[in-house]
């Protein structure tokens, strides 16, 4: 397999106290991996810090294998793609304008969104909020990065839009993309995912296959993502 992005050994925090611990993490081509764990262990951390917005105090990230030196917006020209929240569309344009905006082709956007087609030339700040993160990933999944950070991308959104969202991350994992993925709807996040991460106070404090999460997943759940606690073990 082929290792997009990865951690090694990665110390990284917000002033002289580190948030993640010697953190090691990798993400292949053509796959979807789920970083989970409770609120504060580190999630966002992680894809800061392995987006280059974050320097480390120790360790390093690695892109295709090779210590990556270059900052956040130097990243995200290099085939590094960043999806948050945040929808980070330009309200006051139009769909089609913020595609063209990026460089994309919104025909052709339209052939794997079809749910856009009628919405191109609205104004983003017009779209539902559902329809405003569709158009955020589209952009971002059409420029075809070699990985894509997402941080929770159904934040707020209605089930049919987190499954949505989450089929487009698995297609694009499909054609070949690496995805690191951070989910808070947990059994959907393993329904497309291959490989899990679970995060604890900024270490891995599980990892597996998402099979073998699923197969966990009450534990899992109950242990790290603040459920009831008194009869969880560690997987
Ligand atoms: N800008 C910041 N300045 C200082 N501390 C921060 C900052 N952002 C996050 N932290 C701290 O770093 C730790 C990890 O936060 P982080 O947001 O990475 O966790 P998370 O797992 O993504 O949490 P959540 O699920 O709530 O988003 C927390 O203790 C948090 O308070």
């Amino acid at each position: 397999m082929t290792s997009i992005i990865a951690a090694c050994d990665l110390e990284v925090g917000y002033g002289p106290i580190p948030v993640l611990h010697g953190l090691e993490l990798e993400v292949n081509a053509g796959e979807v991996v789920a970083l989970l764990g409770p609120n504060g262990s580190g999630k966002t951390t992680t894809l800061m810090a392995l987006a280059g917005a974050l320097s480390p105090s120790r360790g390093e990230v690695r892109w295709k294998g090779e210590v990556a030196h270059l900052p956040l917006y130097q990243r995200t020209r290099h085939g590094l793609s960043i999806v948050t929240e945040e929808r980070s569309v330009v309200m006051s344009l139009t769909a089609r304008q913020n595609l063209r905006l990026a460089r994309v082709d919104p025909e052709a956007v339209v052939v794997d969104y079809p749910e856009l087609a009628d919405h191109l030339d609205r104004k983003a700040g017009l779209l539902s909020g559902g329809q405003q993160q569709i158009l955020t990933l589209a952009r971002a999944l059409a420029r075809r990065p070699d990985a894509l950070l997402a941080d929770e991308l159904s934040l707020g959104l209605a089930p049919q839009i987190t499954s949505r969202l989450l089929t487009a991350v698995r297609s694009a994992a499909d054609s070949g993309m690496a995805v690191l993925l951070v989910e808070q709807h947990v059994r959907k996040a393993l329904q497309v995912a291959d490989r899990v991460y679970v995060l604890r106070q900024g270490r891995i404090d599980w990892s597996g296959t998402a099979a073998q999460a699923l197969a966990n997943q009450s534990r899992i759940e109950s242990s790290y993502l603040g459920g009831n606690t008194s009869t969880a073990t560690t997987p």
